[in-house]
């Protein structure tokens, strides 16, 4: 792990996800965005392997800033204002097009984040539950399969089942988070999980109230 990365406190990115959420239930796109830039950057610190995976998420926070900086941005703050601009004003492709219209819709970029959160998800909670000798490409693919792999070609899986040999011990991922100890990273682990599923959940509700799950 990047030497750099000593500072890094994985606590701060993944308790960043509480802030994304207001008492009114709405998902704040600048904390989700940070989120997922402290996540990146955590990201990076595990090799060169897993820049392919960096990129496409960096491309994605790019769309999102470009869309938080635009003179729509006021439409942009929230997820829950996101979708409602989008579709009212037809901004986002439906069904299947080999030429979609709008390529980089905010509904379409935040959807392939949310669908990684899911993975995050599943993941953290395997690193949290896990025996000491768990292995974490385990722990990886048994999540990834649940929850990316089925929107992925069969190119991107076995680049990403390639990916996952070269990552660390449950000991170093533990490690990595900067805390006294690996039982009160598994406890840290806790008291974050609960914040990123309460994101995904309302905005996995959000995408299905109005049929934007299956976005190409
Ligand atoms: C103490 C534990 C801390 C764990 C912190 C882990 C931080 C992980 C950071 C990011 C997670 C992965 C994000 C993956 C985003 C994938 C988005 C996506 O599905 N992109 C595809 C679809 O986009 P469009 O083409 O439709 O625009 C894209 O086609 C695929 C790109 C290739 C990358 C996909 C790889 C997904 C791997 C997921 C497992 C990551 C393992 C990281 C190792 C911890």
């Amino acid at each position: 792990m990047d030497d750099s990365e000593k500072d890094f406190n994985l606590k701060v990115v993944l308790v960043s996800f509480k802030q994304c959420l207001t008492d009114k239930g709405e998902v704040l796109l600048d904390h989700y965005i940070a989120s997922w830039k402290g996540l990146v950057r955590f990201l990076n610190s595990l090799g060169a392997v897993f820049s392919f995976i960096s990129k496409d998420v960096v491309s994605k926070l790019q769309i999102m800033e470009r869309l938080r900086s635009s003179p729509q941005s006021e439409h942009y703050t929230s997820l829950q204002s996101m979708v409602a601009y989008e579709v009212s004003n037809k901004l986002v492709d439906m069904d299947h097009r080999s030429h979609p219209r709008h390529p980089h819709s905010g509904c379409r970029t935040v959807l392939r984040l949310h669908r990684a959160l899911h993975w995050l998800q599943l993941f953290l909670d395997g690193l949290r539950t896990s025996s000491e000798d768990a292995r974490t490409s385990t722990l990886c693919s048994e999540a990834y399969n649940a929850t990316l792999a089925n929107y992925h070609s069969w190119i991107v899986r076995q680049a990403v089942t390639v990916a996952f040999c070269a990552l660390p011990s449950r000991k170093v991922f533990l490690e990595a988070m900067n805390m006294e100890s690996s039982e009160q990273a598994v406890e840290m682990l806790g008291e974050a999980l609960p914040f990123i599923e309460h994101v995904y959940d309302i905005s996995q509700k959000l995408y299905a109230e109005h049929s934007l799950l299956d976005l190409p």
